[in-house]
């Protein structure tokens, strides 16, 4: 059997990715509108308040293509929290508007193959941030999407021996730093709590680096030969205000 690769794990995550019922919402009263908007508004607030207290994460982003038209990011500190956030969201008289397009339950991971051997991870304070990471700080744009890697007679990264992981994964880390600044990745692993085995959620101030990067890393052996794909989300961020503007009819 080969060793399996130590992981820390941060916060857990649910990305909630909601389609507008247009019909529905353009059949109600202006006044009807103007009610929901604004406790969905209050909910978004209140939600961003949980960053201050440094017990988790929130974020809301419209998203491009049919595939869904909003996404809403919750970070906390334990599956419990994931739950009530969305039980919380639910109750809202604005969710009956919102259908759920797709979700994602994940868990911020790291992964040790890039650490110095015998150094534990968990003395390294730059790793906080990396594993409760605080979304309001994030580039404008995201981009979503589940991955595995490949499981395969022929192509099995878990039959790889470690020695070689590590070695395709420093391949993997070099192209990404070379986007240092640029794009800035959370890596969510999710086995055992949802349908792929990672969550990858990237930022960029310019979309068309999501692009670049994903291409750029297709040629290189870990995605070429082991990575497999679900679907791919992008968009951008927005406040309450613009939230209110983009669901004014
Ligand atoms: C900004 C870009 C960027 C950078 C700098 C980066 C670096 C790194 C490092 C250093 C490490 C390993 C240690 C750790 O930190 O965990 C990883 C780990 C990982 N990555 Fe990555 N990745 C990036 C970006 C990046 C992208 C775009 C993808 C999607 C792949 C693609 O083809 O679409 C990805 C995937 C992953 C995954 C699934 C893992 C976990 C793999 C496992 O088997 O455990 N990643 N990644």
């Amino acid at each position: 059997m080969s060793e399996p690769t130590q992981t820390i794990e941060g916060w857990y995550a649910y990305h909630d990715f909601r389609t507008v019922d247009w019909a529905s919402w353009k059949s109600m009263s202006p006044e009807m509108r103007q009610q929901r908007i604004e406790s969905l508004q209050a909910y978004s607030r209140s939600q961003r308040e949980i960053e201050g207290r440094e017990d988790g994460s929130y974020g809301v982003y419209l998203i491009a293509g049919h595939k869904a038209d909003m996404l809403i990011v919750h970070f906390r500190k334990t599956m419990e929290e994931l739950i009530a956030c969305k039980t919380e969201f639910e109750k809202l008289e604005i969710a009956d508007e919102l259908i759920p397009a797709y979700s994602y339950v994940s868990i911020v991971e790291l992964s040790s193959y890039l650490s110095k051997p015998g150094s534990d991870p968990k003395d390294d304070p730059r790793l906080k941030g990396r594993l409760e990471p605080k979304l309001s700080t994030q580039p404008k744009h995201v981009c979503f999407y589940p991955m595995n890697k490949r499981r395969n007679a022929d192509d099995n990264w878990y039959m790889l021996d470690k020695e070689k992981r590590i070695e395709l994964m420093t391949s993997h880390g070099m192209i990404g730093r070379s986007y240092a600044g640029r794009v800035y990745q959370i890596i969510t692993g999710s086995i055992g709590f949802d349908d792929w085995e990672w969550g990858v959620t990237l930022y960029a101030q310019d979309p068309l680096e999501f692009k670049k990067l994903i291409y750029e890393m297709r040629f290189d052996e870990v995605s070429a030969r082991y990575a497999e794909f679900g679907p791919f989300y992008v968009g951008h961020t927005v406040d309450e205000g613009e939230l209110a503007a983009w669901l004014n009819v």
